[in-house]
């Protein structure tokens, strides 16, 4: 997301909302659930074409932003929950199905930059918390503190090599046992220590998503919000993701692709008791001109499915 200041607030753009809006054509009346508020950028635009919008997001921060949009008086409701919970919140608010959901994951800006919450190695003083929704017990210490030498090699594998993640997970063991680990450069130094082939970023980038990502059970709950927001869509309604890395977009493509069945076709009979949920799905990469305005979006991408419509529609 890309950051501007503006009368000493900062506003910030939404990554990839063109091709999102494009896509999507959100019309007036339509209910949407953006499961990842943060700014409200994306909401903000669906407010303003007179959508109703259900949005959620666990981050107390943009909680209290939500709070502020609220008082403008549009069809707006906020949860501080995680999507994988987008039907409680939906039942809550006496909504049976929606016409759009959109996800765009990970972590915004202001957490990014928040000096307190251990996301970004530029904080080396900082506690190494990375959770999103600080109610939650188990920080990013926490985990490099009690998880055994197995766990830890998963944990890093999902965004480094298996010799790298074996290497990280020694270099944990050897740091816990003499003090334990408790701020941004404790996971620093592990991580120089490791040594991990080059990357074409900071090498650190690798071990802190992949920390990241279990603090948070990133691509568990990407699975369910995927499953109930596939399941609470109308007909036609468009279930839209924006991911950032190939772990996150892998998950989504394999599940659009195992829940398609393109118009005109018919399933065999064998594929009958699978959920179909689309029948028609695309992707977007990021374009050059955000890619250059706005460096952080330059690996997003958006898959969008369409819910199948019934058989005379197709
Ligand atoms: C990339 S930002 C979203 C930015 C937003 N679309 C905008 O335009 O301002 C991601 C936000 O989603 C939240 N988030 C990420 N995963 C979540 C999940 N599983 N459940 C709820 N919120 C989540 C984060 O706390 C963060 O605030």
């Amino acid at each position: 997301m890309e950051e501007k200041r503006e009368e000493g607030l900062l506003l910030h753009v939404p990554v990839m909302l063109k091709e999102f809006l494009e896509l999507c054509q959100p019309q007036e009346n339509e209910k949407w659930i953006d499961g990842t508020f943060g700014y409200g950028g994306h909401t903000t635009a669906l407010l303003e074409r007179r959508c109703k919008v259900l949005a959620m997001d666990m981050d107390e921060q943009a909680q209290q932003r939500a709070g502020l949009l609220r008082e403008k008086g549009y069809h707006f409701y906020f949860f501080r929950k995680n999507f994988s919970e987008m039907a409680v919140a939906c039942s809550q608010i006496g909504w049976d199905w929606v016409d759009g959901v959109l996800l765009d994951l990970g972590v915004s800006i202001g957490q990014l930059k928040d000096p307190q919450r251990g996301f970004s190695f530029q904080f080396p003083e900082a506690p190494l918390d990375m959770r999103m929704d600080s109610s939650k017990e188990k920080t990013a210490a926490f985990l490099l503190n009690n998880l055994s030498k197995e766990l830890l090699i998963r944990l890093f594998s999902v965004s480094c090599k298996p010799k790298e993640s074996q290497r990280l997970a020694e270099e944990v063991e050897r740091f816990r046992s003499i003090r334990p680990i408790l701020r941004v450069k404790d996971f620093l130094e592990i991580i120089l220590k490791a040594r991990l082939s080059k990357a074409k970023g900071h090498v650190a980038t690798r071990p802190f998503l992949a920390l990241r990502m279990a603090v948070n059970e990133e691509l568990e709950h990407l699975q369910k919000g995927l499953e109930e927001g596939a399941r609470l869509l109308n007909e036609g309604g468009r279930l839209a993701v924006i991911s950032f890395h190939s772990g996150e977009d892998r998950l989504v493509k394999r599940f659009f692709q195992d829940h398609c069945l393109p118009k005109g076709r018919h399933a065999p009979e064998g594929e009958k008791e699978r959920e179909v949920f689309f029948y028609r799905i695309e992707r977007r990469l990021v374009s050059r001109e955000e890619s250059r305005n706005n460096p952080r979006a330059r690996s997003a991408r958006l898959r969008i499915g369409w819910k199948i419509c019934s058989e005379e529609e197709r």
